[in-house]
């Protein structure tokens, strides 16, 4: 099953909006990791300044106070963001800022060790956005601006004639072989999501109506009832009259498309609140924020709107309206709701019954 499920989802083109969403929860998932990162990064240009200042003799400068300064600024600016986009922008001016601070500390170094601490140092960087949560745009723009800053071959390089070929090789194997990874990890990434959301998509929505059904239902209301519990809530019962007749009379599959009808008409009206086929023929609605007169006349709407469904065969629905008190839990509503309905059932069918 989840190797089919699997070859269905690589099979799939991923719309645009899927992968916005996945990149937001990448780096949702993965923002204390970037911090991390961010951090050691500050500690170990700070170290090395350190070491190379002293042993240079010129002690600690003024300049390095000012790198450490920005390295802090931009570290606070990406711990508070809450959007992807704007941690792009914000990693890509931290590997600007780090790309300058280590030229300027390698700088202090003889000339015969600079170009393989340059090496070194973008080979650090460009491992660690290897492992970050960054869209492609993003990856090869740390990539680019990291050769440019701290390129082994530009700035007062010695005689290295013999070195010169391995210092462009490695740097290229580096480049590719990050450039690599990413792209694996990243299509990775995003297939998995793909597919937990397919898989949680199966679980959570009516395979026949494609609204929510119980599970989501349950799940989706217990959480509002223990948020909210400042506003007048309601639970409604809904249940398709005499539905055994249609299936008799014209088959299951018209059964299944009316069904499917009054889901979505349920879904027009009331499609702000939670709703889900319950099971069956039967329909949940979870409504806030409004007054009896206000929940009683929503569900007259409903009803009347379901009666007057252009197609055959026409149905009606009866409906039950509970009011939610402050104690109340799901179960004691939903019996409450049950019972409203079957008070409506009783009656005659195609109505509202309220229990205050
Ligand atoms: N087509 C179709 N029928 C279903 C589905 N699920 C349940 N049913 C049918 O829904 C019918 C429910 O019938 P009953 O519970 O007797 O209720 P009813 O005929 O609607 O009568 P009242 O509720 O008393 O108005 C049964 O015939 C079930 O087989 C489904 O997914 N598709």
């Amino acid at each position: 099953m989840f190797k089919t499920i699997e070859s269905e989802v690589l099979k799939q083109r991923i719309s645009n909006e899927l992968r916005t969403e996945f990149l937001q929860h990448d780096f949702e998932r993965l923002h204390s990791f970037s911090m991390l990162v961010l951090y050691v990064s500050i500690c170990m240009w700070f170290l090395l300044d350190l070491i190379v200042s002293f042993q240079a003799g010129q002690g600690f400068s003024y300049i390095s106070v000012l790198y450490l300064a920005v390295f802090a600024a931009l570290a606070a600016l990406a711990a508070l963001t809450r959007k992807a986009r704007h941690f792009y922008v914000i990693n890509l001016l931290f590997v600007i800022t780090f790309g300058l601070g280590a030229r300027m500390v390698i700088e202090g170094l003889p000339n015969s060790l600079r170009p393989a601490w340059l090496v070194i140092a973008a080979s650090t960087v460009l491992y660690s956005a290897t492992a970050m949560p960054l869209s492609r745009p993003a990856f090869f723009s740390v990539l680019a601006v990291t050769w440019v800053l701290l390129n082994p071959l530009l700035g007062d390089v010695p005689d290295f004639d013999e070195r010169r070929s391995l210092l462009v090789c490695y740097p290229l194997f580096i480049s590719a072989l990050s450039v690599y990874i990413f792209h694996h990890l990243h299509n990775a990434k995003l297939y998995n999501y793909a597919m937990a959301r397919l898989l949680l998509d199966q679980a959570y929505l009516d395979a026949l109506t494609g609204i929510p059904n119980r599970r989501s239902f349950m799940t989706r209301v217990t959480r509002r009832l223990n948020e909210d519990t400042s506003t007048e809530r309601y639970l409604a019962m809904v249940d398709i009259d005499h539905f055994k007749r249609v299936n008799d009379a014209y088959g299951h599959d018209i059964g299944d498309e009316v069904l499917t009808r009054v889901a979505q008409k349920i879904e027009s009206e009331l499609g702000e609140f939670e709703i889900a086929r319950l099971g069956g023929e039967e329909f949940g609605i979870f409504l806030w924020g409004m007054t009896a007169e206000e929940a009683q006349v929503r569900m007259e709407r409903l009803r009347s709107a379901t009666a007057a469904l252009p197609g055959k065969p026409a149905v009606t629905i009866s409906l039950g309206l509970a009011h939610l008190t402050v104690d109340s839990t799901l179960s004691q509503m939903l019996i409450k709701a049950d019972r409203a309905l079957y008070d409506s059932k009783h009656n005659g069918r195609n109505r509202v019954t309220y229990a205050p």
